[in-house]
């Protein structure tokens, strides 16, 4: 079976991932280990996406993948980048009726249905924003704050990965049909080699939404592979 071997990465060790299409190379130095919004609104009964109707009863078991795939990364001295979805907690951040965001995001969407909500979802500082307890952020690792679904838009991203060396960007998290995908669409343009562990992500909606998330990104924008893979590539 073939391998994607990089220009860049041609002089460095050879980390290689078995991935789909084809295997994938990974040198740790100049990778990240992206984790997307893994915040009580995503992943936990009660938040956003919860209240907002779809399914996030899951979420446990891609919980449990991201903190073993950000152990290895950690030990393998990747780069760890933790995004968070979400805004001020007077919604400046998510524009008006002048942008789309305010029509589409079914957070603002679902406060404008129930105020009672008003000022609670994706609002910095609250527990809807806060990342789930189980996944505790430590020194060196980045996080970023980001106010549209691709971690690309209006933030340092680029430029902090740039300045790094960073070129292959490693993505888990929820939701993969969102921003796990908005983003490594955005990196694609931007030349990133994006990868994601499939079982360390899950999708907003139904079972399909991953399906055709993933068959996206091994087709057309990136691969595709999976924790245990990952873990043991690092670890050999
Ligand atoms: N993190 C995400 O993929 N977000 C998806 C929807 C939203 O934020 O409304």
């Amino acid at each position: 079976m073939s391998t994607v071997v990089c220009a860049h990465t041609s002089s460095l060790p050879n980390v290689t991932l078995p991935a789909r299409p084809e295997a994938i190379a990974l040198p740790p130095a100049q990778s990240a280990l992206i984790v997307v919004d893994m915040q009580n609104a995503y992943a936990t009964q009660g938040g956003y996406l919860d209240l907002a109707g779809f399914d996030v009863s899951a979420t446990k078991p891609v919980i449990a993948k991201i903190h073993q795939a950000v152990t290895a990364a950690r030990a393998a001295g990747m780069q760890i980048i933790w995004f968070q979805n979400g805004w001020d907690d007077q919604y400046v951040e998510a524009g008006d009726a002048g942008s789309p965001n305010f029509h589409k995001s079914n957070a603002l969407k679902t406060m404008r249905k129930r105020p009672e909500l008003q000022g609670t979802l994706l609002s910095k500082g609250g527990w809807d924003y806060a990342l789930v307890d189980e996944l505790v952020p430590q020194a060196g690792d980045i996080v970023l704050p980001k106010p549209r679904y691709s971690g690309f838009f209006n933030t340092s991203l680029d430029s902090m990965l740039r300045s790094r060396g960073i070129r292959h960007l490693v993505f888990t998290g929820i939701a993969t049909n969102i921003c796990v995908e908005s983003t490594l669409r955005d990196g694609f343009f931007l030349e990133y080699f994006g990868v994601v562990l499939e079982d360390a992500t899950y999708q907003a909606g139904p079972a399909f939404a991953q399906q055709a998330a993933i068959f996206n990104i091994e087709t057309f924008f990136g691969w595709v592979s999976d924790t245990d893979t990952f873990c043991e590539t690092l670890k050999s």
